[in-house]
């Protein structure tokens, strides 16, 4: 399944596909976009050379619609789609806890819906994209979603029933490395380093420490063992991070953050 993909509802995350895509080789007439202030409108086609249509325009002329609204918008945003999306459209949904059964009730009967988390790291090509079916998406389609999302970074198929916890972790997961960086800038700072130097040592230790992980294989226990001398700096630095309970801290942290992806998909 090729041809045209509409992002719709081209905010943070739909940019960040919308980059990706492009990036990845795909020509600017194949993709379109939609927006639902003008000035964003503006914006996306200045920024990226795509065209930005109407929802319902978009609806007709792709072959795979990609929806990035909120989750409090989908329902709103699937009433206008519907008559627009033909039963061999692949609808792909990028929202936060809603399930395929949700959306599948708000189309015409038989029409295939996936439901993927993506990260924003699909701006840079490092995403990680969580892929469901839903009860009308054949082996086909669910290789048609992987296709798109595998030219922004790596893919993983799981069931639906996971996916809020899948959101808790990736979806989200960029936050929380973000927060952590940002704290241990702050740190630096405390130690007296000045705030562009700290951000440098910071930054680069995470892409090593990532890199490290992603291509060594080794545990992430194995890893930070062999930066742990006996007697040395790092021991006494994870005693203090143990003391302050931040392994029980993120485990609840995720935990919150699965409860509320259920959240947003009850009801719905
Ligand atoms: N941000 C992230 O890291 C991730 C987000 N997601 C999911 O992606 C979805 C979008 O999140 P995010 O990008 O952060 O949110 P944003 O608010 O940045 O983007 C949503 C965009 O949709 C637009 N929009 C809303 N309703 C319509 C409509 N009817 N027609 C056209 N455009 C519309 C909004 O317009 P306006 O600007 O006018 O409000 C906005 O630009 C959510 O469901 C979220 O759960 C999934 C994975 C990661
Ligand atoms: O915070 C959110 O709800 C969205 C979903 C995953 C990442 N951002």
């Amino acid at each position: 399944m090729s041809g045209k993909i509409a992002v719709i509802g081209t905010g943070r995350i739909g940019e960040a596909l919308l980059v990706g895509l492009l990036g990845a080789g795909r020509a600017p007439d194949d993709v379109l976009v939609t927006a639902r202030r003008e000035d964003r409108a503006a914006e996306l086609r200045t920024r990226h050379g795509v065209r930005v249509v109407e929802n319902a325009e978009a609806a007709k002329l792709a072959d795979t619609l990609i929806l990035a609204v909120k989750p409090q918008d989908l329902p709103a945003l699937l009433d206008e789609l519907a008559p627009h999306v033909a039963a061999d459209r692949l609808v792909i949904s990028a929202a936060a806890g809603i399930t395929t059964a949700f959306v599948e009730s708000r189309l015409t009967p038989g029409t295939p819906v996936v439901r993927v988390m993506p990260n924003t790291p699909a701006l840079v090509d490092q995403g990680m994209s969580v892929i469901s079916g839903g009860s009308h998406a054949s082996e086909r389609h669910l290789d048609a979603a992987d296709a798109v999302f595998a030219g922004v970074g790596r893919t993983l198929r799981l069931p639906e029933s996971q996916q809020d916890a899948a959101t808790a972790l990736s979806g989200s997961g960029p936050a929380y490395f973000y927060f952590l960086v940002e704290a241990m800038i702050d740190a630096g700072i405390l130690l007296g380093l000045p705030r562009d130097k700290a951000h440098e040592l910071i930054v680069q230790s995470a892409v090593g420490a990532a890199a490290m992980l992603r291509d060594t294989g080794e545990h992430p226990v194995a890893l930070r063992e062999a930066v742990t001398s006996p007697g040395g700096t790092t021991i006494n630095a994870i005693r203090e991070l143990e003391n302050h309970g931040v392994r029980a801290a993120l485990i609840a942290a995720l935990e919150a953050a699965r409860d509320r992806s259920r959240e947003l998909g009850a009801g719905r």
